[in-house]
C-alpha cells in the first residue's frame, strides 16, 4: 500500500467524470435535478460535521475523515483540477 493509491483513485473519479456509468460519482456528478456541485457541496459539509463528531468522540475518525478528503476529491476532479496541482501546492507549502 502506498501513496499511489491517491492517484488511482483520483484517475477512476476522472473517467467516472469523463465515461460515465451508473455508479454513486458519475451519477453524482451528472446530478441534473441538483446542480452536480451543489451536490457534492453537500456531501462535503455534512462529511465536515461527522468527522467533526468522530474527532470529538474519538469514534470513526479514519473513516470519516476520508469520506470528507474522497468528496473533497470528487469536488476537485468535478471542477477540473488535475491531481499533479494539488501535489504541487502541498510541495509549495513545505517549509
Ligand atoms: N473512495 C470512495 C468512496 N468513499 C466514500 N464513498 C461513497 O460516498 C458515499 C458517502 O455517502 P454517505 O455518507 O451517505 O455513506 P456512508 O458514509 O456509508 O454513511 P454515513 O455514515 O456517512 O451516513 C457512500 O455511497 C460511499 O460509498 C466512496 N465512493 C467511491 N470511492 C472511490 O471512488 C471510486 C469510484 O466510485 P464509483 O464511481 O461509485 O464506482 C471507487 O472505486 C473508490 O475507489
Amino acid at each position: 500500500m502506498d501513496e499511489k493509491i491517491l492517484r488511482e483513485v483520483y484517475n477512476v473519479l476522472e473517467s467516472r467524470r469523463d465515461s460515465p456509468i451508473d455508479s454513486y460519482t458519475s451519477n453524482i456528478m451528472k446530478d441534473s435535478d441538483k446542480k452536480a456541485e451543489d451536490k457534492i457541496l453537500e456531501k462535503i459539509a455534512e462529511e465536515c460535521g461527522e468527522t467533526i463528531i468522530a474527532s470529538k468522540n474519538d469514534e470513526n475518525l479514519v473513516y470519516e475523515s476520508v469520506d470528507l478528503i474522497f468528496h473533497t476529491l470528487l469536488l476537485l476532479v468535478y471542477k477540473g483540477v488535475e491531481f499533479d496541482e494539488i501535489l504541487e501546492e502541498f510541495d509549495r507549502r513545505r517549509k
